[in-house]
């Protein structure tokens, strides 16, 4: 199943926010969003799950316009976990991973075994099976993030698209979570500022700069040097190990002192801060 922008726009309070971008999501692969805030992801994504219309161009499902797709064909192959995505209150963290179900339930296909093992397997993959009773509104933020992955899981899409997935969790949920995500058999785009996340983790990345697609391609060749100091306006260097994996390190004024190789580059206080 694949997923596609071509040359989408989309404007909002009378700014152009994307310009001209055009993506293809690959079957099975994990491609990362990364740029700096405002820079439009989670625009692109919203117009990826096809809950916002774009002004120019198209977003395609399996080659079908997806804003021409019902919203229960869609949800079957699709499913999103916003950034500041809430749930009712007067639920428990089980019936909030229930309502991934909702798509594949109606008058005739009824709540079934099938659909309790398949909420169950969920919470166990989120490590929220111990959890399941409480209450929604006692639970902390990354909890709640754990159970909106859960329930996008029991939604058992083909396509996963996830808006900055771990900005809430401690580092062990953060990587366990990007780990669970890459081990399941789904396409994955995924909103990341994390860029050693975004290398570790993804297949392609594609960087968004003031709304407009400013790379795309494998993390070795999207994640240089040149590119993060002119897109984030900041210094790094980059190793890779045998892997091929990129190793991203900051240069602060604090790692300047310790990196002699750095200095009389940009750092924190020739930006100001
Ligand atoms: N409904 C809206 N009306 C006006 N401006 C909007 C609207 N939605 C988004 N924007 C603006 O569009 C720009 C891109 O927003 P978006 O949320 O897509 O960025 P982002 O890359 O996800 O940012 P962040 O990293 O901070 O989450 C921002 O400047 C934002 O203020």
């Amino acid at each position: 199943m694949t997923l596609s922008a071509e040359r989408v726009s989309w404007a909002a309070g009378g700014t152009e926010i994307l310009k001209d971008v055009s993506l293809t999501v690959e079957t099975g692969e994990f491609l990362g969003i990364i740029g700096p805030n405002g820079s439009g992801k989670t625009s692109l994504m919203s117009l990826l799950a096809g809950i916002r219309a774009p002004k120019s161009g198209s977003v395609l499902l399996d080659g079908a316009p997806i804003g021409l797709l019902g919203r229960r064909a869609v949800a079957r192959r699709l499913a999103l976990v916003e950034q500041q995505a809430e749930t009712g209150e007067r639920i428990t963290a089980r019936q909030a991973v229930e309502l991934g179900r909702t798509p594949y339930l109606g008058a005739l296909s009824p709540w079934s075994p099938e659909d309790d093992r398949i909420v169950d397997g969920a919470l166990e993959d989120v490590d929220m099976a111990y959890l399941a009773g409480r209450s929604w509104h006692t639970l902390s933020g990354g909890e709640r993030q754990r159970l909106h992955i859960a329930r996008a899981l029991a939604q058992q899409p083909e396509i996963l698209l996830l808006d900055e997935p771990t900005n809430h969790l401690d580092i062990g949920h953060q990587i366990g979570l990007l780990d669970l995500v890459r081990q399941q058999e789904l396409t994955v785009v995924a909103a990341l500022h994390d860029l050693n996340h975004a290398a570790l983790f993804c297949d392609r990345i594609a960087v968004l700069q003031e709304g407009r697609l400013a790379g795309l391609g494998e993390p070795r060749e999207v994640l240089t040097e040149e590119r993060i100091r002119t897109v984030f306006g900041f210094d790094v260097e980059i190793e890779q190990d045998d892997g091929g994996i990129c190793n991203i390190r900051f240069l602060t004024r604090r790692t300047q002192k310790r990196a002699p190789r750095a200095q009389g580059r940009r750092t924190l206080s020739a930006m100001g801060a």
